[in-house]
């Protein structure tokens, strides 16, 4: 059973207590949960599904000139198994994903000197797309920022000790597309893997295929479910926490028919030190900074795409 957790409990504070202490549950336990009553507007959401699909249906040739370039810069289309995110798997991975970053100006001096995941979003020209993904962004970026007041809350922490790790962070909003499919064993939708970034917040439609490894080695069905937010926890925040919030594996099986997943991968600022926080045990990952951990993550993913 994956817990879920009414964020009005926190957020508008009638029963804090209860939301940590459920949230130290989920965590301890499952490693995972949903958050319902996230307060994210559900005309919102239907219209990046809908925005979703119209770039994945955009032809071949109009994709190709908004693809994502090796190096890796993770902004824009990734075509059809060109990532791998399970380690070491021979295993085909078919999806194809949109990957949108923090919208900084172009002349952002990060911008104009071409630093790493500072690169703008390829933009379509679907009307309305970017207006709507923008606004999708803005407003799971806040609901993830605000569950670390709870994340912080639950660890006895400073309400604001994750602020600091935040700014301008290289979170990123993938909207991803898996084919139905062929049947074949050689073929996955994702490989197991664990996120990089602090907190993964997922939406899907309504077909199955995510599944979650639990702290008990078992794996499980995430079944859809358009009211709540599928939150794992990521990399990043395994390490601040010293292991604490273990971050959550899963994977994707290739669905029956097309499945669409929006994803938001509260990743944080490129400067970010993966150390733990002070007293919270040992060193997950050798000391770096996240966008250097980031890169050589996504460079082994992107190993397909720089054949
Ligand atoms: O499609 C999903 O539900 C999850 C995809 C995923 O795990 C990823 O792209 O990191
Ligand atoms: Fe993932």
């Amino acid at each position: 059973m994956i817990p879920k957790l009414d964020w009005r409990r926190f957020s508008e504070a009638t029963d804090r207590e209860g939301f940590i202490s459920d949230l130290s549950a989920a965590i301890s336990g499952p490693g995972l949960f949903r958050l319902t009553h996230h307060g994210i507007d559900p005309e919102l959401i239907c219209d990046a599904f809908t925005g979703s699909t119209s770039v994945f249906d955009l032809t071949e040739a109009e994709k190709r000139t908004l693809a994502m370039q090796a190096g890796p810069h993770n902004r824009g289309w990734a075509r059809l198994g060109v990532e791998r995110l399970a380690d070491g798997s021979s295993v085909l991975e078919r999806r194809e994903a949109f990957n949108i970053g923090l919208e900084l100006p172009r002349t952002d001096p990060r911008v104009a000197t071409r630093q790493r995941f500072r690169t703008q979003t390829p933009w379509p020209a679907i009307p309305g797309f970017r207006d709507t993904m923008l606004s999708y962004y803005d407003a799971v970026l806040e609901l993830g920022l605000a569950l670390h007041r709870a994340f912080a809350a639950e660890l006895s922490l400073a309400p604001d000790c994750f602020d600091p790790l935040f700014v301008d962070p290289l979170a990123t909003l993938r909207l991803i597309t898996y084919p139905p499919g062929t049947g074949s064993d050689a073929e996955t939708g994702a490989g197991t893997h664990t996120d990089f970034g602090s907190i993964s917040l997922l939406l899907t439609d309504d077909q199955p295929g995510l599944q979650a490894k639990l702290r008990n080695g078992d794996w499980i069905d995430v079944k859809p479910d358009s009211d709540s937010f599928i939150i794992l926890l990521g990399d990043a925040l395994e390490c601040w926490t010293g292991g604490k919030y273990a971050a959550t594996p899963h994977r994707v099986q290739s669905p029956k028919h097309r499945r669409q997943a929006i994803n938001f991968y509260l990743d944080p600022a490129p400067e970010a030190s993966l150390s733990p926080f002070p007293g919270f045990g040992k060193a997950v990952q050798r000391p770096q900074k996240y966008v250097d951990y980031l890169a050589e993550g996504l460079s082994a993913a992107h190993q397909v795409m720089q054949r």
